[in-house]
């Protein structure tokens, strides 16, 4: 069976699957606006159906509901759902560690989907790390090392895109205290090859040519601001760039991301979260997508979180949510 998205007028032999997110966040509130912006194309959300219907309610949205499971058809006209309960009564903006499980159950149902054939791609509306680590998993520190840890691969990378602008990071939800001993040859190795190999292949770059910072002021300042730039970053660099890999860099991060320097580059590779992630966000905090490169399946998600302050008002903007939907169709379909 063929089905039909209005993105590019594809057509995907697949449904993509749509996790709600935490259910006391905005997750339920920007998912239920996703049938409006993409009427024809195949969605599927995971999440509690009673949840979708009580804030569909509260916000006076028109969202015709059916139900799903895998192996059936999509109803069309309406936003199928593949029911997994949240395990507790769910307030907007109230978060509850009982629905930890819920929520790990939703998130294992989309990605065992996706590694069975059963979903072209998944796309995540955010969780509360905090919420999942309190109610069911202590060592949960995000969607990007929970999905790596389904699909069994050792290294994924986490990338954002604004516009033109990409932003991948060597290291993800780590404390600071971690983050030297986190940059190894072999981390950066991976992480390089990954993003190298995802801009080909997914973004139809033919030579990624990718712009490094450094992970001290001034990329260590020649080894007086710290050394991890001498020891590991150069020459991991330099042993990459000598099998053709078109890299700059390390640069000082906070002179790095210039317009015309970005311009000459397809990606820049942050050290860590936050050293990328603010600009990344100022320049386009509402409109950018989270992928996870690395994977054996498409994952695209949120640049933001849950917003527990705005769930269940109506103010929560989809932009974020619809790119990032809009680039899972886009690559399902390639
Ligand atoms: N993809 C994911 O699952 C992500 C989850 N988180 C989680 O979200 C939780 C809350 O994190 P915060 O740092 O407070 O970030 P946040 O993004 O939830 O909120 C930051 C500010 O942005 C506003 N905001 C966020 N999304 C918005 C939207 N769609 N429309 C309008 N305004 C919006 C919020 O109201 C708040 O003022 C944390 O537990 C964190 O782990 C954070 C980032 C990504
Ligand atoms: N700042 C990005 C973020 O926290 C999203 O993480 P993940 O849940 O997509 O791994």
């Amino acid at each position: 069976m063929s089905l039909t998205s209005d993105v590019g007028r594809l057509t995907l032999e697949r449904p993509i699957a749509i996790t709600c997110g935490d259910p006391a966040g905005i997750g339920p509130d920007l998912v239920l606006t996703l049938p409006a912006s993409f009427p024809d194309a195949p969605l599927v959300a995971i999440g509690d159906r009673e949840v979708l219907s009580q804030r569909a309610t509260q916000l006076g949205l028109e969202a015709p509901l059916s139900d799903w499971q895998p192996g059936q058809p999509l109803t069309p006209g309406t936003l199928p759902v593949w029911h997994t309960p949240a395990g507790a009564p769910v307030t907007a903006g109230q978060p509850d560690p009982a629905t930890a499980n819920g929520t790990i159950t939703m998130l294992a149902r989309a990605a065992q989907g996706c590694l069975d054939g059963t979903f072209a791609a998944m796309v995540t509306a955010p969780v509360a790390k905090n919420v999942i680590c309190d109610g069911a998993d202590p060592a949960f520190t995000g969607h990007t090392e929970f999905l790596a840890a389904q699909a069994g691969v050792d290294q994924v990378v986490m990338m954002l895109t604004a516009r033109e602008l990409r932003v991948a990071l060597v290291t993800t939800h780590l404390p600071l205290s971690q983050v030297s001993r986190a940059v190894t040859a072999d981390s950066l190795t991976r992480t390089l090859t990954i993003l190298r190999d995802d801009l080909i292949g997914k973004y139809r770059i033919e030579e990624p040519r990718i712009l490094v910072l450094g992970l001290n002021p001034h990329a260590g300042e020649g080894g007086h601001l710290g050394r991890e730039e001498l020891d590991v970053i150069i020459p991991t660099l330099d042993a990459l760039r000598a099998q053709g890999m078109a890299l700059t860099g390390p640069l000082p991060a906070d002179t790095a991301f210039q317009p015309d320097l970005l311009a000459q580059h397809d990606a820049v590779l942050a050290m860590y979260h936050d050293q990328g992630l603010p600009v990344l966000k100022y320049a386009g905090f509402g409109e950018a997508i989270n992928i996870t490169l690395g994977l054996p399946f498409i994952r695209t998600s949120v640049d933001h979180g849950t917003a527990f302050d705005l769930a269940g008002t109506g103010q929560a903007k989809a932009g974020s949510l619809i790119a990032a939907t809009r680039l899972a169709l886009e690559l399902a379909a390639t």
